[in-house]
């Protein structure tokens, strides 16, 4: 049902069950669960997929505006490693979306959508005092984790590899995603805002959106910090003309392309990448379209199946993937879960978005949260200089807890 303007949709959210992935104002709200699927296993994502195959095709009602993410929504986060890890889907009882300006509401399980009240915008709230603690390695071990991939790098074992760390922090109050939603959105107004079962966070990499047949990617690797005055341009500059941080660039679109080249009629990516300039640091972009086959094996797949075959890019695992993932096993000491893993959403045409769930939290309990940042590693990676990286990529986070 179309709605009025509606105000901002991360404003409409309740304090329970916040489901989101939103960006420049725009995409999708959910809250309430009208049905849920949890799933581990070498076949996860076939089976979330037949699972929202046989619950759309039991659904009626009306969808008047049929436009991506109009109709009955699932959001997903898929973990990292969704053969051991945990994925979650949720279908929303009551999904807010807006698109090019036309808002509407969908609502799941019966409510009428006419009777459905958006909830009133949280207040600021008051600053938190805020503990904070390492996470599985402490930076010294972190980087001595660095320093032996860089090692297996320099003797050929692999190529890039992708190390992440997790950092603890407790607040004196219980955590309200809406507060911490409201201000990553607005101070990383060109990442992707996404609440899916407690993983927060806003994220600048598309894994994949599938519009109709339409398919686009943003990819990301290679990382600089940002400064001040002209010591910002000076670090732009080092960035787009930086070889190591080219080649971990071109590892992942490459890592990209492979995978979904079975399935495309066209696929282009451009041959140099840009910059992404971010709050907290700039990265070396890449934007990726191609169109699906229309015939032959691979043609009807759907989104959660091209999500399953490109994850995991080099972008959050390495080059080769199977040895990158292996070291990661054993270098990392810790679980990802689902940070680095695809979440968004797919509606009942087969449409939807998936970025990778970086720059992200898990919320632990009511007051505490786990974040994660990780860096590519290649060969020249410096250890201090990749620990500074994910101290960078924690500040996302840790500004949303800072208000
Ligand atoms: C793994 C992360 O970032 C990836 C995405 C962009 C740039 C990256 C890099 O330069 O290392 C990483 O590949 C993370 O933020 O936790």
């Amino acid at each position: 049902m179309q709605v009025p303007a509606a105000g901002e949709l991360l404003d409409r959210l309740p304090a329970e069950g916040a489901l989101s992935w939103v960006r420049r104002g725009e995409g999708l709200v959910g809250w309430g669960e009208a049905a849920r699927l949890e799933v581990t296993g070498p076949h996860a994502l076939q089976e979330a997929a037949a699972w929202w195959a046989d619950y759309t095709a039991e659904l009626d009602g009306d969808d008047e505006l049929d436009v991506p993410g109009s109709g009955p929504v699932l959001f997903a986060s898929i973990a990292f490693d969704p053969a051991a890890g945990t994925s979650v889907f949720v279908v929303p009882e009551v999904v807010l979306g807006r698109r090019d300006g036309v808002a509407w509401l969908t609502t799941v399980g019966g409510a009428d959508p006419r009777a459905v009240r958006l909830p009133d915008p949280v207040d600021d709230g008051p600053a938190l005092r805020l503990r904070y603690a390492d996470g599985a390695l402490d930076p010294a071990t972190w980087c001595a984790a660095v320093a032996e991939a860089v090692t297996r790098i320099d003797a050929g074992a692999l190529q890039k590899v992708v190390l992440a760390r997790d950092l603890l922090v407790t607040a004196d109050v219980p955590l309200d995603p809406r507060r911490l939603l409201r201000r990553l959105a607005a101070r990383f107004p060109d990442c992707w805002t996404f609440a899916v079962d407690g993983l927060l966070g806003a994220t600048p990499e598309l894994l994949l959106r599938r519009t109709g047949r339409q398919l686009s990617a943003r990819v990301l690797a290679g990382t600089a910090p940002r400064g001040a005055g002209a010591d910002d341009d000076r670090l732009a500059a080092a960035l787009i003309g930086s070889a190591k941080d080219r080649s971990e660039h071109a590892l992942a679109v490459d890592s990209l392309v492979r995978a979904l080249e079975p399935f495309c009629a066209t696929l282009h990516a451009p041959e140099e990448p840009e910059l992404l300039t971010l709050a907290n640091v700039r990265h070396l972009a890449s934007d990726v379209t191609g169109t699906q086959r229309r015939r032959g094996a691979r043609a009807g797949a759907g989104l959660l199946e091209l999500v399953g075959a490109v994850h995991p890019t080099a972008a959050v695992c390495g080059t080769p993937t199977p040895d990158a993932a292996a070291v990661i096993t054993e270098l990392e000491g810790m679980d990802r879960g689902r940070y680095a893993g695809p979440v968004g959403w797919l509606d009942s045409r087969g449409d939807g978005e998936f970025g990778l769930a970086l720059r992200c939290a898990e919320l632990v309990g009511e007051d505490s949260a786990r974040l994660f940042a990780g860096c590519g590693i290649v060969a020249g990676s410096d250890p201090a200089a990749e620990l500074a990286e994910t101290q960078s990529k924690f500040a996302a986070f840790q500004a949303a807890l800072e208000g």
